[in-house]
Protein backbone atom coordinates (compact mmCIF):
# COMPACT_ATOMS: atom_id res chain seq x y z
CA UNK A 1 0.00 0.00 0.00
CA UNK A 2 1.21 3.53 -0.90
CA UNK A 3 0.78 5.85 2.37
CA UNK A 4 2.23 8.91 0.98
CA UNK A 5 1.40 12.35 2.59
CA UNK A 6 1.77 15.38 0.87
CA UNK A 7 4.73 16.95 3.10
CA UNK A 8 6.68 13.89 3.04
CA UNK A 9 9.82 13.48 0.56
CA UNK A 10 10.59 11.11 -2.28
CA UNK A 11 13.75 9.87 -3.30
CA UNK A 12 15.56 12.13 -1.00
CA UNK A 13 14.25 15.81 -2.48
CA UNK A 14 10.93 15.82 -4.07
CA UNK A 15 8.36 17.42 -1.72
CA UNK A 16 5.06 15.74 -1.82
CA UNK A 17 2.44 18.92 -3.07
CA UNK A 18 -0.82 17.76 -4.14
CA UNK A 19 -2.03 14.12 -5.31
CA UNK A 20 -2.94 14.57 -9.10
CA UNK A 21 -3.90 11.24 -9.67
CA UNK A 22 -4.73 8.24 -7.91
CA UNK A 23 -4.94 4.52 -9.73
CA UNK A 24 -4.62 0.49 -9.34
CA UNK A 25 -0.97 1.34 -10.36
CA UNK A 26 -0.34 3.64 -7.21
CA UNK A 27 -0.63 7.48 -7.31
CA UNK A 28 0.60 10.48 -9.26
CA UNK A 29 2.01 13.53 -6.49
CA UNK A 30 2.97 17.12 -7.60
CA UNK A 31 6.15 16.94 -6.29
CA UNK A 32 8.93 20.08 -5.41
CA UNK A 33 12.34 19.58 -6.18
CA UNK A 34 13.76 21.31 -3.51
CA UNK A 35 17.54 21.19 -5.38
CA UNK A 36 15.95 23.02 -8.39
CA UNK A 37 12.80 24.65 -6.76
CA UNK A 38 11.04 23.19 -9.90
CA UNK A 39 7.09 21.29 -9.57
CA UNK A 40 7.27 18.07 -11.29
CA UNK A 41 5.13 15.23 -11.18
CA UNK A 42 6.14 11.98 -9.86
CA UNK A 43 4.46 8.79 -10.68
CA UNK A 44 4.36 5.88 -7.54
CA UNK A 45 4.06 3.00 -8.53
CA UNK A 46 2.63 0.79 -5.64
CA UNK A 47 5.16 -3.01 -4.65
CA UNK A 48 2.92 -5.37 -5.77
CA UNK A 49 4.53 -7.31 -8.28
CA UNK A 50 1.92 -7.12 -11.16
CA UNK A 51 2.40 -3.57 -10.74
CA UNK A 52 6.29 -3.45 -10.63
CA UNK A 53 6.23 -5.71 -13.81
CA UNK A 54 4.06 -3.04 -15.46
CA UNK A 55 6.44 -0.17 -14.39
CA UNK A 56 9.28 -2.17 -15.94
CA UNK A 57 7.17 -2.41 -19.53
CA UNK A 58 6.38 1.35 -19.17
CA UNK A 59 10.01 2.50 -18.10
CA UNK A 60 11.00 0.31 -21.23
CA UNK A 61 8.63 2.00 -23.65
CA UNK A 62 9.91 5.62 -22.27
CA UNK A 63 13.66 4.29 -23.16
CA UNK A 64 12.19 3.65 -26.69
CA UNK A 65 10.78 7.01 -26.86
CA UNK A 66 13.94 8.76 -25.53
CA UNK A 67 15.02 8.90 -29.20
CA UNK A 68 12.16 11.50 -29.79
CA UNK A 69 11.60 15.09 -29.15
CA UNK A 70 8.89 14.73 -26.69
CA UNK A 71 8.37 19.02 -28.08
CA UNK A 72 7.79 17.90 -31.48
CA UNK A 73 6.07 14.72 -30.91
CA UNK A 74 3.89 16.12 -28.73
CA UNK A 75 4.64 13.44 -25.42
CA UNK A 76 5.58 13.90 -21.94
CA UNK A 77 8.78 14.52 -21.17
CA UNK A 78 9.96 11.74 -18.77
CA UNK A 79 13.38 12.46 -16.57
CA UNK A 80 14.05 9.20 -15.33
CA UNK A 81 13.01 7.11 -12.63
CA UNK A 82 14.48 6.26 -9.11
CA UNK A 83 13.28 4.12 -6.11
CA UNK A 84 11.87 5.39 -2.98
CA UNK A 85 12.17 1.76 -0.76
CA UNK A 86 10.16 -0.43 -2.32
CA UNK A 87 8.32 2.47 -4.83
CA UNK A 88 9.11 2.74 -8.39
CA UNK A 89 8.80 6.83 -8.76
CA UNK A 90 8.78 8.26 -12.43
CA UNK A 91 9.79 11.81 -13.00
CA UNK A 92 7.71 14.01 -15.67
CA UNK A 93 7.12 17.08 -16.52
CA UNK A 94 3.67 18.93 -15.06
CA UNK A 95 1.33 19.10 -16.65
CA UNK A 96 -2.07 21.12 -16.51
CA UNK A 97 -4.92 18.69 -17.00
CA UNK A 98 -6.44 15.78 -18.66
CA UNK A 99 -8.46 16.08 -21.87
CA UNK A 100 -11.51 14.90 -19.60
CA UNK A 101 -11.24 17.66 -17.17
CA UNK A 102 -10.73 20.33 -19.83
CA UNK A 103 -14.29 19.09 -21.58
CA UNK A 104 -15.73 18.66 -17.95
CA UNK A 105 -14.66 22.69 -17.57
CA UNK A 106 -16.79 23.27 -20.61
CA UNK A 107 -19.83 21.82 -19.07
CA UNK A 108 -19.30 18.86 -21.50
CA UNK A 109 -20.41 20.60 -24.25
CA UNK A 110 -17.67 19.95 -26.48
CA UNK A 111 -15.23 22.17 -27.95
CA UNK A 112 -15.30 24.54 -30.69
CA UNK A 113 -14.01 23.21 -34.36
CA UNK A 114 -11.15 25.77 -33.54
CA UNK A 115 -9.86 24.04 -30.15
CA UNK A 116 -10.86 20.55 -32.06
CA UNK A 117 -8.51 20.87 -35.26
CA UNK A 118 -5.47 21.59 -33.20
CA UNK A 119 -5.32 18.92 -30.66
CA UNK A 120 -6.23 16.43 -33.17
CA UNK A 121 -3.33 17.67 -34.93
CA UNK A 122 -1.17 17.13 -31.96
CA UNK A 123 -2.48 13.79 -31.59
CA UNK A 124 -2.58 12.28 -34.86
CA UNK A 125 1.41 14.03 -34.93
CA UNK A 126 2.34 12.48 -31.44
CA UNK A 127 0.95 8.56 -32.89
CA UNK A 128 2.78 8.95 -36.44
CA UNK A 129 6.29 9.69 -33.87
CA UNK A 130 5.13 6.67 -32.07
CA UNK A 131 4.75 4.50 -35.18
CA UNK A 132 8.20 5.76 -35.99
CA UNK A 133 9.76 4.20 -33.29
CA UNK A 134 7.57 0.82 -33.79
CA UNK A 135 5.07 1.85 -30.67
CA UNK A 136 1.58 1.03 -30.30
CA UNK A 137 -0.29 2.97 -28.08
CA UNK A 138 -2.48 1.07 -27.03
CA UNK A 139 -4.52 2.98 -24.94
CA UNK A 140 -5.66 6.13 -26.27
CA UNK A 141 -8.67 8.16 -24.40
CA UNK A 142 -8.82 11.51 -22.74
CA UNK A 143 -7.69 10.56 -19.69
CA UNK A 144 -4.39 10.16 -20.86
CA UNK A 145 -3.83 12.84 -23.04
CA UNK A 146 -3.08 16.14 -21.18
CA UNK A 147 -3.47 19.77 -21.97
CA UNK A 148 -0.09 21.05 -21.02
CA UNK A 149 -1.93 24.74 -20.34
CA UNK A 150 -4.96 25.61 -20.61
CA UNK A 151 -4.53 29.15 -20.81
CA UNK A 152 -2.70 28.39 -23.98
CA UNK A 153 -4.45 29.65 -27.35
CA UNK A 154 -4.36 27.47 -29.65
CA UNK A 155 -3.85 24.61 -26.45
CA UNK A 156 -1.42 22.07 -26.83
CA UNK A 157 -1.43 18.50 -25.60
CA UNK A 158 0.70 15.25 -24.76
CA UNK A 159 0.66 11.92 -24.60
CA UNK A 160 1.04 10.60 -21.06
CA UNK A 161 1.06 6.94 -19.30
CA UNK A 162 2.79 4.60 -21.63
CA UNK A 163 1.81 1.74 -19.34
CA UNK A 164 -0.20 -0.31 -22.02
CA UNK A 165 1.92 0.89 -25.11
CA UNK A 166 3.91 -1.87 -26.97
CA UNK A 167 6.03 -2.56 -29.89
CA UNK A 168 4.13 -3.47 -32.81
CA UNK A 169 5.95 -6.02 -33.30
CA UNK A 170 5.15 -7.25 -29.67
CA UNK A 171 1.68 -7.30 -29.59
CA UNK A 172 0.11 -10.43 -27.92
CA UNK A 173 -3.46 -11.25 -29.54
CA UNK A 174 -5.68 -11.86 -26.45
CA UNK A 175 -3.98 -9.54 -24.18
CA UNK A 176 -6.71 -7.55 -22.98
CA UNK A 177 -5.31 -3.70 -23.68
CA UNK A 178 -6.98 -0.54 -23.49
CA UNK A 179 -9.81 1.10 -21.66
CA UNK A 180 -13.81 -0.33 -22.10
CA UNK A 181 -15.33 2.52 -24.52
CA UNK A 182 -12.20 3.06 -26.66
CA UNK A 183 -11.09 0.29 -27.55
CA UNK A 184 -11.25 -0.98 -31.13
CA UNK A 185 -13.57 -4.13 -31.97
CA UNK A 186 -10.41 -6.07 -32.93
CA UNK A 187 -9.04 -5.85 -29.49
CA UNK A 188 -11.70 -6.70 -28.06
CA UNK A 189 -12.38 -9.38 -29.73
CA UNK A 190 -9.05 -10.64 -28.92
CA UNK A 191 -7.28 -10.08 -32.64
CA UNK A 192 -4.23 -8.92 -33.47
CA UNK A 193 -4.17 -5.29 -33.30
CA UNK A 194 -1.62 -2.67 -34.96
CA UNK A 195 -1.43 1.43 -34.91
CA UNK A 196 -5.47 0.75 -36.49
CA UNK A 197 -6.60 0.20 -33.01
CA UNK A 198 -5.10 3.48 -32.14
CA UNK A 199 -6.84 5.14 -35.05
CA UNK A 200 -10.48 3.98 -34.32
CA UNK A 201 -9.65 5.50 -30.27
CA UNK A 202 -8.10 8.60 -32.24
CA UNK A 203 -11.38 8.75 -33.57
CA UNK A 204 -13.61 8.32 -30.44
CA UNK A 205 -11.82 10.98 -28.89
CA UNK A 206 -11.93 13.15 -31.44
CA UNK A 207 -16.13 12.58 -31.12
CA UNK A 208 -15.97 13.65 -27.76
CA UNK A 209 -13.75 16.25 -27.91
CA UNK A 210 -16.09 17.88 -30.70
CA UNK A 211 -19.54 17.13 -28.36
CA UNK A 212 -18.37 16.66 -24.93
CA UNK A 213 -19.54 12.97 -24.68
CA UNK A 214 -18.27 9.77 -25.00
CA UNK A 215 -19.46 8.09 -28.35
CA UNK A 216 -19.60 4.22 -26.91
CA UNK A 217 -20.10 4.81 -23.50
CA UNK A 218 -20.64 1.23 -21.15
CA UNK A 219 -19.23 -0.73 -18.39
CA UNK A 220 -18.76 -3.97 -20.67
CA UNK A 221 -17.13 -4.36 -23.99
CA UNK A 222 -20.15 -6.74 -24.56
CA UNK A 223 -22.10 -3.23 -24.25
CA UNK A 224 -19.88 -1.27 -26.19
CA UNK A 225 -19.66 -3.85 -29.00
CA UNK A 226 -23.51 -4.29 -28.99
CA UNK A 227 -23.52 -0.40 -29.46
CA UNK A 228 -20.69 -0.66 -32.20
CA UNK A 229 -23.03 -3.16 -34.06
CA UNK A 230 -26.05 -1.03 -33.90
CA UNK A 231 -24.79 2.29 -35.11
CA UNK A 232 -22.06 0.84 -37.61
CA UNK A 233 -23.35 -2.80 -38.52
CA UNK A 234 -21.38 -6.05 -37.34
CA UNK A 235 -17.73 -6.79 -38.29
CA UNK A 236 -17.54 -9.04 -41.12
CA UNK A 237 -17.63 -12.70 -40.33
CA UNK A 238 -14.01 -13.67 -41.13
CA UNK A 239 -13.16 -10.73 -37.85
CA UNK A 240 -16.06 -12.05 -35.83
CA UNK A 241 -14.92 -15.55 -36.58
CA UNK A 242 -11.58 -15.32 -35.68
CA UNK A 243 -12.20 -12.87 -32.42
CA UNK A 244 -14.09 -15.53 -31.04
CA UNK A 245 -11.31 -18.49 -32.09
CA UNK A 246 -8.69 -16.14 -30.68
CA UNK A 247 -10.27 -15.50 -27.48
CA UNK A 248 -11.01 -19.04 -26.65
CA UNK A 249 -7.33 -20.25 -27.48
CA UNK A 250 -5.90 -17.74 -24.78
CA UNK A 251 -5.46 -20.31 -22.08
CA UNK A 252 -3.64 -22.47 -25.07
CA UNK A 253 -5.38 -24.69 -27.44
CA UNK A 254 -7.65 -27.13 -26.21
CA UNK A 255 -9.63 -30.06 -27.33
CA UNK A 256 -12.71 -29.44 -29.02
CA UNK A 257 -12.93 -25.58 -28.72
CA UNK A 258 -13.15 -25.11 -32.26
CA UNK A 259 -16.36 -27.39 -32.57
CA UNK A 260 -17.66 -25.72 -29.27
CA UNK A 261 -17.31 -22.32 -30.66
CA UNK A 262 -19.21 -24.03 -34.21
CA UNK A 263 -21.61 -25.30 -32.16
CA UNK A 264 -22.17 -22.32 -30.32
CA UNK A 265 -22.44 -20.32 -33.24
CA UNK A 266 -25.39 -22.32 -34.11
CA UNK A 267 -27.24 -22.61 -30.93
CA UNK A 268 -27.38 -18.50 -30.79
CA UNK A 269 -28.08 -17.74 -34.52
CA UNK A 270 -30.67 -14.94 -34.35
CA UNK A 271 -33.25 -16.30 -36.53
CA UNK A 272 -35.04 -18.90 -35.33
CA UNK A 273 -35.64 -20.44 -38.07
CA UNK A 274 -31.58 -21.15 -38.87
CA UNK A 275 -31.54 -22.21 -35.12
CA UNK A 276 -30.22 -25.45 -34.54
CA UNK A 277 -32.71 -28.12 -33.23
CA UNK A 278 -32.13 -30.09 -30.07
CA UNK A 279 -31.62 -33.60 -31.96
CA UNK A 280 -29.21 -31.57 -34.21
CA UNK A 281 -27.31 -30.55 -30.98
CA UNK A 282 -26.75 -34.15 -30.09
CA UNK A 283 -25.24 -34.88 -33.29
CA UNK A 284 -22.88 -31.96 -33.55
CA UNK A 285 -19.45 -33.28 -33.66
CA UNK A 286 -18.37 -31.54 -30.69
CA UNK A 287 -20.07 -34.22 -28.48
CA UNK A 288 -17.78 -36.76 -30.20
CA UNK A 289 -14.85 -34.82 -30.05
CA UNK A 290 -12.09 -38.13 -30.23
CA UNK A 291 -13.39 -39.47 -33.48
CA UNK A 292 -13.21 -35.32 -34.74
CA UNK A 293 -10.85 -34.05 -32.83
CA UNK A 294 -10.97 -30.59 -34.80
CA UNK A 295 -13.09 -29.57 -37.33
CA UNK A 296 -10.64 -29.47 -40.42
CA UNK A 297 -7.67 -31.28 -38.58
CA UNK A 298 -9.91 -34.88 -38.57
CA UNK A 299 -7.77 -37.96 -39.86
CA UNK A 300 -11.24 -39.51 -41.15
CA UNK A 301 -11.60 -36.16 -43.48
CA UNK A 302 -12.61 -36.86 -47.17
CA UNK A 303 -9.36 -36.15 -48.95
CA UNK A 304 -10.82 -34.89 -52.08
CA UNK A 305 -14.84 -32.67 -52.06
CA UNK A 306 -17.39 -34.50 -52.10
CA UNK A 307 -20.11 -34.99 -54.51
CA UNK A 308 -23.30 -35.23 -54.03
CA UNK A 309 -25.16 -38.75 -55.50
CA UNK A 310 -28.66 -38.38 -54.79
CA UNK A 311 -30.90 -35.49 -56.12
CA UNK A 312 -33.06 -33.88 -53.56
CA UNK A 313 -35.71 -31.22 -52.42
CA UNK A 314 -33.82 -28.21 -51.63
CA UNK A 315 -32.92 -25.60 -53.93
CA UNK A 316 -30.34 -22.81 -52.98
CA UNK A 317 -29.22 -20.06 -55.68
CA UNK A 318 -25.42 -19.20 -56.32
CA UNK A 319 -24.29 -21.24 -52.97
CA UNK A 320 -20.40 -21.61 -53.21
CA UNK A 321 -19.87 -23.06 -49.65
CA UNK A 322 -21.94 -25.30 -47.46
CA UNK A 323 -20.74 -26.46 -44.18
CA UNK A 324 -22.25 -29.61 -43.08
CA UNK A 325 -22.21 -31.96 -40.83
CA UNK A 326 -22.00 -35.36 -41.50
CA UNK A 327 -22.85 -39.08 -39.40
CA UNK A 328 -20.92 -41.49 -41.39
CA UNK A 329 -21.04 -45.46 -41.49
CA UNK A 330 -18.67 -45.93 -38.82
CA UNK A 331 -21.92 -44.04 -36.35
CA UNK A 332 -19.52 -41.18 -35.60
CA UNK A 333 -20.05 -37.40 -37.25
CA UNK A 334 -17.81 -34.93 -38.70
CA UNK A 335 -17.64 -31.74 -39.99
CA UNK A 336 -16.49 -31.44 -43.70
CA UNK A 337 -17.17 -28.42 -46.28
CA UNK A 338 -17.95 -29.07 -49.38
CA UNK A 339 -17.42 -26.59 -52.13
CA UNK A 340 -19.81 -26.67 -54.98
CA UNK A 341 -17.93 -25.14 -57.75
CA UNK A 342 -15.99 -28.10 -57.42
CA UNK A 343 -18.65 -30.31 -58.21
CA UNK A 344 -19.68 -30.70 -61.67
CA UNK A 345 -22.65 -32.40 -61.12
CA UNK A 346 -24.13 -28.68 -60.04
CA UNK A 347 -24.82 -25.67 -61.86
CA UNK A 348 -22.63 -22.84 -60.19
CA UNK A 349 -26.09 -20.78 -59.08
CA UNK A 350 -28.10 -24.17 -57.85
CA UNK A 351 -27.52 -26.86 -55.49
CA UNK A 352 -30.24 -29.61 -54.78
CA UNK A 353 -28.95 -31.06 -51.30
CA UNK A 354 -31.42 -32.84 -48.08
CA UNK A 355 -30.92 -34.44 -44.97
CA UNK A 356 -30.14 -38.16 -45.29
CA UNK A 357 -28.36 -37.75 -48.59
CA UNK A 358 -25.24 -40.46 -48.49
CA UNK A 359 -22.15 -38.47 -49.67
CA UNK A 360 -19.09 -40.20 -50.88
CA UNK A 361 -20.48 -43.70 -50.56
CA UNK A 362 -20.80 -43.37 -46.66
CA UNK A 363 -21.37 -39.91 -45.50
CA UNK A 364 -24.94 -39.58 -44.30
CA UNK A 365 -26.11 -35.99 -43.83
CA UNK A 366 -27.41 -35.09 -41.14
CA UNK A 367 -26.92 -31.46 -40.58
CA UNK A 368 -26.11 -28.45 -43.35
CA UNK A 369 -25.54 -25.00 -43.17
CA UNK A 370 -25.37 -22.82 -46.17
CA UNK A 371 -23.66 -19.82 -46.37
CA UNK A 372 -23.39 -17.31 -49.44
CA UNK A 373 -20.20 -16.41 -49.26
CA UNK A 374 -17.68 -15.23 -52.14
CA UNK A 375 -14.91 -17.13 -50.37
CA UNK A 376 -14.42 -20.80 -51.99
CA UNK A 377 -13.53 -23.77 -49.47
CA UNK A 378 -12.18 -27.38 -50.31
CA UNK A 379 -12.80 -29.94 -48.04
CA UNK A 380 -10.45 -29.06 -45.07
N1 LIG B 1 2.89 14.62 -16.07
C1 LIG B 1 1.73 14.79 -15.42
N2 LIG B 1 1.38 16.01 -15.01
C2 LIG B 1 0.21 16.21 -14.34
N3 LIG B 1 -0.67 15.22 -14.05
C3 LIG B 1 -0.36 13.98 -14.43
C4 LIG B 1 0.85 13.70 -15.14
N4 LIG B 1 0.88 12.37 -15.39
C5 LIG B 1 -0.24 11.87 -14.88
N5 LIG B 1 -1.00 12.80 -14.30
C6 LIG B 1 -2.32 12.62 -13.67
O1 LIG B 1 -2.37 11.34 -13.08
C7 LIG B 1 -3.39 10.54 -13.70
C8 LIG B 1 -2.94 9.09 -13.80
O2 LIG B 1 -1.71 9.01 -14.53
P1 LIG B 1 -1.40 7.84 -15.54
O3 LIG B 1 -2.46 7.84 -16.60
O4 LIG B 1 0.01 7.92 -15.96
O5 LIG B 1 -1.60 6.57 -14.60
P2 LIG B 1 -2.38 5.19 -14.91
O6 LIG B 1 -2.08 4.24 -13.86
O7 LIG B 1 -2.03 4.68 -16.23
O8 LIG B 1 -3.87 5.67 -14.84
P3 LIG B 1 -5.12 5.13 -15.66
O9 LIG B 1 -5.32 3.74 -15.16
O10 LIG B 1 -6.20 6.09 -15.30
O11 LIG B 1 -4.74 5.19 -17.13
C9 LIG B 1 -3.63 11.21 -15.03
O12 LIG B 1 -4.95 10.99 -15.49
C10 LIG B 1 -3.39 12.68 -14.72
O13 LIG B 1 -4.54 13.27 -14.14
Amino acid sequence: SLQIVKGSILGNHYKVEAFLGEGGFGIVAKCRDTMTNRAVAIKVNKSDPDILQQAKLEIFILEQLRRLDPDAANIVKWNGFFHDGEWVCLKFELLDQCLWDYIGDRKNQGLPISEVRPILGHLTNALSHLGSVGIVRADLKPGNIMVVNRYESPVKVRLIDFGLACPASAVMPGDRVGTVGYSAPEVMLGLPYNEASDMWSLGLVAVELGTGVPLYPGNEDYDVLKFIIETQGQPPDHVLDSGVYIMMFRRGPENGQRLFVSLIKQILASDANQRITLLEVLRHPFFNPKSSPCIGMSAERPQNPVVFQHPSHLKCKRSEKINCSFQNSVEFSQQVFVRTSASPSFGSDELEIVEGSILGNHYKLCLFHIQFSSKTYLSP
